[in-house]
């Protein structure tokens, strides 16, 4: 009979709990570091198993079928049970993981035919740039993303011409400390009503409906302009998908799916904008921070690109230098340090240790990818450590910002498309430095995503 996982004991009744308010992915590096690359802690009344290597997530979400489930406790303020991200697993979440794949594929995500978009909407970031700069170029990209995802799903730059949809999503990079409390109500769920948890519980609530009621005018105004002969956009496609099957399914199967749309469209804004956003903030405070790396990275561009100002993926095999910008943003600062957690959906088995049905399993991406064991120097920004003796660019299997599995990122194809783009672009446009006297904290804020602190960047036009 396996044994229970090792960890670390906790206090009777709250565990580990207390300690999980700042920084939780380097404490629970810690414990790995410690007791291995599978451990189990209590987290109030849940077990919480916590994966400390790439070898340890490959075994549970590869070769394991048993542990693709979604919390449901407490996260269902985020998601009211529907949508995808946080859907167990199912037929009914392949079938619209299937789905969003082949539309979003359909409307060019991974695909070449995207690209001139997003090679437009980080030129519009550069012009805005050149207009002003400084605390706000966080805002800047995380509009520039949301264009993105919403020129697939709606089929038109919404946040430039909806200033009520613009300012509800920005509201998500606000700093505020209940969306740190939001963490907690995952493992104690019974918390949801007692303050300060019931202000956390109302505000997402509040900010579900308010998103929830800008999609419905999208597909309102869809459904009076659709050719479903020639469709536009993602929300076209699904609208045309339950017409094909609306004559052949029981009306249960129906009125499911028609309560799906709304949730679908906002967890691709909610999954797709912060993440990549973020990310691509991170890479330009790093880049203002290490001048010498900015530098190489210009060298690689101007050679590559000569007179032109346009990036393409294209480029990618030529521009080593900058995959490996990408993956050592990744590696030191994921948007996801701790991904998304998963549930065992029985009681199973993983590396030789039990793990209980119902326990809630977290890979701590950010824990693997700054583990000394893997890397020389975890703490320093060294895009270099990427690169062969040959120059060329090194893949790690030890960097896992999607996760891996069959809940993995289905975006990914469409980050890495934005991300290269949009930095090439901006480091063609600009010379990035911190305003003298300023060290930014590199540390940043660690909620369900790791985003910098408000810092200051300047912006000197290159080209
Ligand atoms: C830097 C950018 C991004 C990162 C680091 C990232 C990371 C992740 C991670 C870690 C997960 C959870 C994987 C798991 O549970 O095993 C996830 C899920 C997901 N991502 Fe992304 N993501 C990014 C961008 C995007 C974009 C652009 C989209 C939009 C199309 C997107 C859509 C999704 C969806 C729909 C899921 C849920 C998949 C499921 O539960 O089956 N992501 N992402």
């Amino acid at each position: 009979m396996p044994g229970s996982p090792p960890g670390p004991r906790g206090l009777p009744i709250l565990g580990m709990l207390p300690f999980m308010m700042s920084y939780p992915e380097r404490l629970m590096a810690d414990w790995s570091k410690k007791h291995g690359p599978v451990i189990m802690v209590k987290m109030g009344p849940k077990n919480v198993v916590i994966l400390g290597s790439s070898d340890a997530a490959h075994a549970a979400f590869v070769k394991n079928t048993h542990l693709a489930n979604r919390p449901q406790d407490g996260l269902e303020i985020f998601a009211g049970g529907k949508g995808i991200l946080f859907i167990n697993s199912s037929m009914f979440h392949s079938e619209q993981r299937r789905f969003c794949l082949s539309a979003l594929r359909e409307f060019g995500m991974g695909r070449r035919t995207l690209e001139p978009k997003i090679v437009d909407c980080a030129a519009m970031l550069c012009d805005q740039i050149d207009d002003v700069c400084g605390d706000d170029i966080e805002q800047m990209i995380y509009v520039t993303m949301s264009n993105v995802i919403s020129h697939l799903v709606f089929g038109h730059d919404s946040l430039n011409d909806n200033k009520g949809l613009c300012e509800l999503l920005l509201r998500t990079i606000e700093p505020n400390k209940y969306n740190a409390l939001a963490g907690i109500l995952m493992f104690l769920p019974s918390l949801k009503n007692v303050p300060p948890f019931s202000t956390t519980t109302r505000r997402a609530i509040e900010f579900r409906e308010d998103l929830h009621r800008y999609i419905k005018m999208e597909i309102d105004r869809h459904r009076a302009s659709r050719d479903p002969n020639q469709p536009r956009d993602f929300i076209d496609k699904f609208l045309n998908e339950i017409e094909k099957i609306k004559n052949n399914v029981k009306g249960e199967i129906l009125i499911e799916l028609k309560d799906q749309l709304i949730p679908l469209v906002r967890d691709l804004f909610m999954a797709g904008t912060d993440t990549s956003s973020t990310t691509i903030t991170w890479a330009v405070i790093f880049l203002a921070s290490f001048p010498d790396v900015q530098t190489r990275l210009h060298e690689e561009l101007d050679s590559v690109l000569g007179q032109s100002r346009t990036p393409s993926v294209s480029m990618e095999d030529k521009m080593p230098y900058m995959r490996a910008v990408i993956q050592e943003t990744f590696r030191m600062r994921p948007p996801l340090p701790l991904s998304v957690p998963h549930v065992a959906q029985c009681n199973t088995t993983l590396m030789g240790y039990r793990v209980p049905k119902d326990s809630i399993i977290l890979t701590n991406t950010w824990g693997i990818q700054n583990n000394p064991k893997f890397w020389v120097d975890p703490d320093t920004f060294k895009p270099q450590r990427h690169i062969d003796d040959l120059g060329k660019f090194i893949k790690s299997p030890n960097v896992i910002p999607f996760n891996i599995g069959t809940r993995n990122c289905l975006g990914q194809q469409l980050a890495k498309m934005e991300l290269f783009i949009t930095i090439a672009s901006l480091c063609r446009r600009f010379w990035f430095t911190l305003p003298t006297g300023e060290t930014p904290d590199l540390k940043g804020e660690s909620t369900f995503i790791l985003r910098p602190f408000p810092f200051n960047v300047v912006a000197t036009k290159r080209v």
